[in-house]
């Protein structure tokens, strides 16, 4: 069997090594030729699945993307064909969250505020927003849920108005599919009169698709109004991203908000499992076995935390501001967005470390051992 996949998929060989003769390939440039023999392709959110790429791959069997997102798969078309397709919903869920969550207390302490007392509004209730609001309430913040369309599904969470929302969120954070259609299209909902309408001091950040918002109205909004604070991860034309937009944004990273080990190993598992279970195999791996070590598994605080500590402690699983670094640099190189990608894997999650030993001696009103564990460490 032949097994094509994303040479960003990390983990492909101890998953389905056993399977099959497995090619690597890259996923953004590749051809009708490079599938023609395939019975198996593996892709991430940089490859166009259509009739394109896919009309000559007669012996095609399966296909998966190993993201939430499927904007970028036709998947009427593999089903015309009845070609079993997959993507691994939920798989970088936590890691979005805890972008967005460790995205909020670098820039509570880069604009000298405190995270605490904020009212953040997530557009977008599915699984990386209801993984942000986690954190954020974990953490003791009001969380205003826009989302339309799961009140309609009858969610039973309480829901807000977009406009409800932007007037009363001090941050905003962005967590909806791209859509094109329909009552509730996310295509540029934040276009010119909607950003116009962003409270002062607003921080908004944007870690679902760029073309959500307007990067064009983005630019102009934000040269007039310094007080806004932007974290970006997506972009408008990625991997090309508007050089003036990177200029504005407090924080920009080149779409690895999902982007942790954990995640990105649930997404290859996933489509393991889908595939095991469409060709009648024991899918008898294992996921944590995939994991390295982490270095920093094991931490004692002898005290409740400050703020301030929580996102030293946050840092060793995630840096955001090395990655911004790193991308300043290099996003304006031939290929320079798609390395970083490439080259990133050295992020974990909260669970990655197990808290010890916090002894309140006395109540000091900081950040507890019960609020850690519901902010996911173990
Ligand atoms: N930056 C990254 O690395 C990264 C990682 C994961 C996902 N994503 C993107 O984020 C998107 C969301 O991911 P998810 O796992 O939460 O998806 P999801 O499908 O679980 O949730 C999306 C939610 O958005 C809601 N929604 C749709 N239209 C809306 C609208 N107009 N207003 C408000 N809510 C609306 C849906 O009802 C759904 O509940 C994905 O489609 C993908 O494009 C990006
Ligand atoms: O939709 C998703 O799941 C994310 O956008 C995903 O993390 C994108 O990463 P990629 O597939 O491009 O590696």
């Amino acid at each position: 069997m032949k097994i094509i996949a994303d040479e960003n998929m990390p983990y492909v060989d101890a998953l389905f090594g056993d399977l099959g003769e497995i090619e690597y390939v890259n996923g953004r440039t590749l051809t009708p030729e490079q599938v023609s023999d395939a019975d198996v392709l593996l892709v991430r959110s940089v490859t166009k699945v259509n009739a394109a790429l896919l009309d000559k791959a007669n012996k095609l069997k399966f296909v998966g993307s190993a993201t939430i997102g499927t904007d970028h798969v036709e998947v009427d078309y593999l089903a015309r064909r009845g070609i079993p397709f997959t993507n691994a919903p939920g798989c970088n869920a936590t890691a979005v969250g805890e972008y967005a969550f460790i995205a909020m207390l670098e820039l509570a302490q880069r604009s000298g505020e405190s995270l605490q007392g904020k009212v953040v509004g997530i557009v977008g209730a599915g699984n990386t927003g209801t993984a942000a609001a986690k954190c954020l309430q974990a953490y003791g913040l009001q969380v205003l849920l826009c989302d339309p369309v799961k009140a309609e599904q009858g969610d039973k969470r309480e829901f807000v108005s977009i406009d409800t929302l932007i007037a009363q969120a001090d941050i905003i954070s962005l967590h909806v599919p791209i859509t094109k259609d329909g009552e509730h299209k996310t295509w540029y909902l934040f276009d010119e009169t909607r950003l116009n309408q962003l409270k002062p001091n607003t921080w908004l950040l944007n870690c679902c698709r760029g073309e959500v918002i307007d990067n064009r109205a983005l630019i102009k909004f934000k040269q007039q109004r310094d007080d806004v604070k932007l974290v970006l991860d997506v972009w408008e034309g990625e991997p090309n991203p508007m050089p003036e937009l990177v200029a504005l944004a407090e924080f920009a990273t080149p779409h690895i908000a999902g982007y942790s080990l954990e995640g990105k190993a649930r997404g290859t598992f996933m489509l393991y499992q889908k595939l095991c279970a469409v060709l009648g195999l024991e899918a008898n791996k294992s996921l944590t076995s995939l994991l390295p070590i982490f270095q920093f598994s094991q931490i004692s605080a002898q005290t409740e935390l400050t703020e301030a500590q929580l996102l030293t402690l946050s840092r060793l699983v995630y840096d955001l501001r090395d990655d911004d670094r790193k991308f300043r640099g290099c996003f304006n190189t031939s290929s320079g967005f798609d390395l970083m990608r490439k080259q990133h894997t050295y992020r974990r999650e909260y669970n990655a470390i197990s808290l010890t030993q916090i002894q309140s001696t006395e109540q000091r009103n900081g950040i507890n051992q019960t609020m850690l564990t519901a902010l996911g460490f173990n």
